[in-house]
């Protein structure tokens, strides 16, 4: 078999090396790129802090596969094996609620110590850890408001979380050699249409210059802010809209973050880049797959995935977008998922990598349409799945769906044994 993939890959590089294309250096590129990988696909977004609050925030994740796990050990341990099939060296995003610690601090509570034992693993497995803090699924927002809240007191709650979880981020990014992302995404929003929209949004402003307020090593963490069109039970009204935190974060050069589930359907995340590229430090992508609404859908390599993958190769975007996943689907094997959505962002990532971008770029300037359309289209059927396979062969992960069966295998000895109850963490 490995002699196989061997001889597709050299014709591949044959072919690919006559439009300029060196298949090798792509692959060295290729390594280079960490993909965040969201804890939260692992439990379906239930956390260990509070496992008896239901998920809200206008957020919903459908389906009941068996085997989710119950404790951060069993978290690590389905991570561990997601990992061991997708290729490269990634991150992993940890949402506040993620807390492995018995000491039960509230969201204005946690402490860097809540969270050692993540960082522990992540040492051992040589990953870095993203942040997030969580601003739903607790009795203080209930109501649907967070950072925007009226009521000071309850304001003060989540502006204390979100400071709290930005040391949390300079603790992960100090201890672990990798600058941690820490992401600040609230559900606040109306269901019906507003009288006042301007109070909370000024509300959220003087929250988050509070939040920021501390100056933090960039080099430890870097701060992002995420929009979003509507919510379940925000229908009308979200304060953290795209054009609020567009402009929070060029003001007060924030990493602004994109979720591709958090537009009007017909608006693409791929056609927003190349312009907030030229204004922004930085970008963060949620990269997800909405069906009709933010469903929250597994990444596949669809159009619009390839079409992001494209716009970050061909602007040289790559070192300045931190890519990360956020999706939840309860209807699959949780781990499966994971290796699905990360497989097919580093392939997407790959196709576009090995495009004759610069034959493209200048038939473009000449005015030479045909030649685009033709080149591009062609491209399509080139052999990049025989260069894919070869990186999976060489990073030693399962070629092609030859993972399906480890993860069945994974789902049958370990996921299905796992009963409803919490039981203590495997280590
Ligand atoms: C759990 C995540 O933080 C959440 O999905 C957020 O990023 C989001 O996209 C909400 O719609
Ligand atoms: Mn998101």
């Amino acid at each position: 078999m490995s002699n196989e993939i061997e001889k597709a890959y050299e014709l591949a590089r044959e072919q690919y090396a006559k439009h300029g294309i060196d298949t090798d250096h792509v692959l060295e590129q290729l390594a280079k790129i960490k993909v965040s990988v969201h804890c939260w696909q692992g439990d379906d977004v239930r956390g260990f802090l509070f496992q008896d609050q239901d998920l809200s925030g206008g957020i919903s994740v459908t389906g009941s596969h068996p085997g989710a796990a119950r404790n951060p050990g069993e978290l690590r341990q389905d991570l561990e094996q997601a990992f061991s099939m997708i290729p490269g060296k990634h991150k992993v995003n940890l949402h506040a609620i993620y807390a492995d610690t018995d000491e039960g601090p509230d969201l204005d509570e946690i402490l860097p110590h809540h969270y050692e034992p993540w960082v522990a693993w992540a040492k051992q497995q040589g990953l870095g850890l993203d942040f997030n803090p969580t601003c739903f699924s607790h009795e203080k927002s209930g109501d649907g408001f967070t950072l925007s809240h009226p009521d000071d007191g309850i304001r003060q709650f989540w502006i204390d979380h979100c400071k709290a979880s930005r040391r949390i981020g300079a603790y992960f990014g100090e201890e672990l050699g990798q600058t941690c992302v820490t992401n600040i995404w609230i559900p606040d929003g109306y269901k019906d249409t507003p009288v006042d929209r301007m109070s909370p949004r000024k509300r959220l402003m003087e929250s988050l210059d509070e939040v920021f307020a501390e100056p933090i090593d960039p080099a430890f963490n870097l701060d992002a802010v995420e929009s979003k069109l509507f919510g379940l039970g925000s229908e009308a009204y979200v304060v953290g809209s795209h054009e609020f935190y567009m402009g929070y974060g060029m003001k007060n050069q924030k990493l602004i973050c994109l979720d591709a589930g958090h537009f009007h359907p017909t608006e693409t995340l791929s056609g927003k880049l190349s312009s907030l590229a030229l204004f922004t430090s930085g970008l963060l992508l949620h990269v997800s797959r909405p069906m009709r609404w933010d469903s929250d859908h597994v990444v596949v390599m669809d159009d619009e995935l390839l079409e992001i993958a494209r716009e970050l190769v061909r602007h040289q975007l790559l070192g300045s977008t931190h890519i990360g996943l956020d999706f939840f689907d309860a209807s699959i094997n949780r781990v499966a998922a994971w290796v699905i959505g990360t497989r097919s962002t580093i392939k997407a990532l790959l196709r576009a990598m090995l495009e004759p971008i610069d034959v493209l770029k200048q038939a473009e300037l000449a005015g030479d349409f045909t030649t685009r359309l033709a080149l591009t289209e062609e491209f399509k059927s080139y052999p990049f799945g025989a260069v894919w396979d070869y990186y999976c062969l060489k990073t030693g992960v399962p070629v092609r769906e030859a993972w399906l069966e480890q993860a069945k295998d994974y789902e049958r000895n370990v996921l299905l044994q796992r009963g409803a109850q919490v039981s203590p963490a495997v280590e």
